[in-house]
């Protein structure tokens, strides 16, 4: 076992099983996280991101099932692990995720101390003082203090609620954190002390953080490592400078993703944008799922699904274009 991996998946595919078939939403991913390390999540809306988040914590929505794949936290495979199990060792001891939406998920009604109380004591039997002593712990450490505890949710920021949602997945002193859009409904200014916060945590807690975003432009300040996603699939992976460096991307559905990333300090007269739509997840198209909207597709990738190939140290692209093998 590597002791420096807090996570791998391999091949894992969940599927939601619908009506009308089987929703493909993660579909063959593999990919690792090391300790202390921050991986970005990104891709157009629909493409698995969030499933992704959910099935590492084996909590798929339903009617969402793991059909395939294993999710090795700190080496051992948790997919046959029993819901017992993972509700006593795994979610919140070792992985905790951020959901969207967390901050607009507190009740109106009641006292941030009565719901943070709850949510602790549901995860770890703990008496009443030591349970508060736990959650003023982490309220300092997302940089708000004890008298929050006496507030109603109305009475916060969206920022302070931002702040309360990651300072309750910390409760149970988890070495992996996932964070499901945590800055997407702040304004910009929120937006950045929060990422700061994030930053700040890893640091102080050697914290390993998946952090799934639409938003190219906050990925790059936060992550270390970047995946790419479309349609359920990793099309590339690669170090921040990789993808966002100079040479720019490898594949051309991330080209065209950061190309219709709005940048700042520059004149642009014109946003590119992404031709056509991702495919349904029912049916996916056969070869490369992008060849439908790839201007540079040609006939192998109408009919052979390309596999993730390093290219470089660190740097693997599902791409029959990038391949050196083809070439
Ligand atoms: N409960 C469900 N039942 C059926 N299909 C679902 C369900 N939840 C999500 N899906 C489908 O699974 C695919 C992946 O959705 P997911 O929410 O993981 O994408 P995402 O990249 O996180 O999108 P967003 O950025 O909008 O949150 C989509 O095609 C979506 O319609």
């Amino acid at each position: 076992m590597n002791n420096d991996i807090a996570l791998e998946v391999k091949n894992l595919k969940m599927y939601y099983k619908t009506e009308n078939g089987d929703v493909k939403a993660v579909d063959d991913i593999s990919f690792k996280l090391k300790k202390g390390e921050t991986l970005g999540l990104v891709g157009e809306s629909g493409c698995g991101k969030t499933t992704t988040g959910f099935s590492i914590l084996k909590m798929p929505s339903p009617p969402g099932e793991i059909v395939g794949g294993q999710i090795l936290i700190d080496g051992k495979d948790i997919v046959p692990l029993t819901e017992r199990e993972l509700r006593k060792n795994i979610r919140w001891e070792k992985v905790s995720m951020v959901f969207q939406g967390a901050m607009n998920s507190l009740t109106p009604v009641f006292t941030i101390e009565k719901q943070l109380m709850e949510t602790l004591q549901l995860h770890k039997p703990m008496s009443k003082s030591e349970a508060k002593k736990t959650m003023i712990k982490y309220l300092n450490y997302v940089g708000l203090s004890e008298d929050i505890l006496k507030r109603y949710p109305h009475e916060l920021s969206g920022g302070m609620k931002q702040r309360i949602a990651i300072a309750s997945a910390l409760f149970l002193e988890p070495s992996l954190v996932i964070c499901d859009e945590p800055t997407t409904a702040l304004d910009v200014v929120v937006q950045a002390q929060i990422i700061n916060l994030l930053k700040d945590l890893k640091e102080k807690l050697n914290l390993s953080f998946i952090f799934i975003t639409h938003d190219l432009a906050t990925e790059a300040e936060v992550s270390d490592r970047i995946a790419v996603m479309y349609a359920g699939k990793i099309v590339e992976i690669g170090t921040n400078q990789q993808i966002y460096g100079e040479q720019g991307p490898a594949h051309p559905y991330t080209e065209r993703l950061l190309a219709a990333t709005p940048k700042l300090h520059e004149n642009v007269k014109e946003l590119a944008f992404i031709k056509g739509t991702p495919p349904n997840l029912l049916n996916p198209p056969k070869g490369c799922r992008f060849h439908p909207r790839c201007p540079y597709a040609f006939e192998k990738c109408k009919t052979e699904e390309p596999i993730l190939k390093e290219i470089e140290a660190e740097h693997k692209v599902a791409c029959w274009r990038c391949d050196a093998d083809e070439n």
